[in-house]
């Protein structure tokens, strides 16, 4: 469906002007390889920063990479970028320049864009507002939206005049609950009704986990582990995520919680620790007997979850963990 092999991606120094340092070159994307299949839900999953926008923007045809080829249903992206916007549909993080336009009028030029009739482009606007919940909206000019109901309005459009593959950058950004879930039921029909491809970028692990079936995982422009959630997770399966959230305060002046905190990530007054089996078992018998246990508030224990396997990947210090 989709092959991506060696992109490659600098931003070129800039020269600072009066005042402002002047900035490095950035390789944003450094041999990047995937293979998306046909319909799948695949997530690029990364930190700030790791070159998930700069791949999608040449996925799109929106950028021309250094080096590379992208190849999307036998079309050269790199050398034809004209023909991305006849087999995708793209939802950027910025915002457009249907933002102008009322929330129904966005939809249905999109659908005339795609080569829809005016009767089929009604059509479409009007179940895919329906299905998402934005009728109620529909008069209002996106720009005076709120920013999860523009973006849910943007997903709307891009929906108008089908492509077989969708490529998503952040789109629950901003997004009530509710509104989530429609984007979710929104993109899982498409994919079991018409076998619609998408490639979803993201920061919001706990979200992916439940809707993807496989993910890159990107740090500093490269890709360093992709596979199912599940089997990313088997790689930090030895560990345990033990939190502990006290009181008021971590009872440091006893000497085995005083010994927990190098290894703890501290968030106000919750201890994170990821420990071996064993150790968790000892941490659990500490902090519930004893002097500790008047401090304590509350502690679980869980098994990884795609958080862990991010926080874990994300530092870019297990790159042996890549797996193609
Ligand atoms: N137009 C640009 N000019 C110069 N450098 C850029 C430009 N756009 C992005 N970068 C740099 O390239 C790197 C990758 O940026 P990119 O936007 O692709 O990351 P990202 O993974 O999408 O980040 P985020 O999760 O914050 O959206 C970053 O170091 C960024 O500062």
């Amino acid at each position: 469906m989709c092959a991506v092999r060696g992109l490659t991606k600098t931003y070129p120094a800039a020269r600072g002007r009066r005042g402002t340092p002047a900035t490095p070159e950035i390789k944003a994307n450094d041999a990047v390889e995937l293979q998306v299949r046909r319909g799948e839900i695949f997530g690029l999953l990364g930190p700030n920063g790791a070159g998930k926008s700069t791949l999608v923007r040449q996925l799109t045809g929106l950028m021309r990479p250094d080096e590379g080829t992208v190849d999307i249903l036998g079309h050269d992206i790199v050398r034809h970028p004209e023909r991305a916007a006849r087999i995708l549909a793209y939802l950027g993080q910025e915002s457009t320049a249907l933002d102008d336009l009322t929330v129904s009028l966005a939809a249905e030029t999109t659908g005339r864009l795609r080569g829809l009739d005016v009767t089929r482009a009604r059509e479409e606007r009007d179940a895919v507002l329906d299905e998402l919940g934005l009728t109620p909206l529909a008069a209002r000019p996106i720009r005076k939206l709120s920013g999860g109901q523009r973006r849910l309005a943007c997903f709307a459009a891009a929906l108008v005049g089908e492509r077989p593959l969708l490529v998503l950058d952040e789109p629950t950004t901003g997004m009530d609950p509710v509104a989530r879930r429609a984007v979710w039921a929104a993109v899982d029909r498409r994919r079991a009704e018409r076998g619609t491809t998408v490639l979803l970028v993201t920061h919001n692990v706990i979200e992916a986990e439940t809707v993807l079936d496989r993910v890159a995982v990107l740090d500093k422009g490269r890709v360093i582990a992709c596979d199912t959630p599940a089997g990313l997770k088997e790689k930090v399966a030895g560990e345990v995520r033990v939190d502990l959230v006290w009181r008021e305060r971590a009872p440091l002046e006893v000497p085995e919680v005083a010994a927990l905190r190098s290894r703890a990530d501290e968030s106000g007054r919750r201890w994170t620790l990821r420990l071996a089996p064993e150790e968790a078992r000892a941490v659990v018998a500490t902090v519930t007997g004893g002097a500790a246990f008047v401090a304590l508030d509350d502690f679980t224990l869980a098994t990884p979850s795609l958080e862990d396997v991010y926080l874990a990947l994300g530092g870019g210090a297990q790159q042996g963990l890549v797996k193609a």
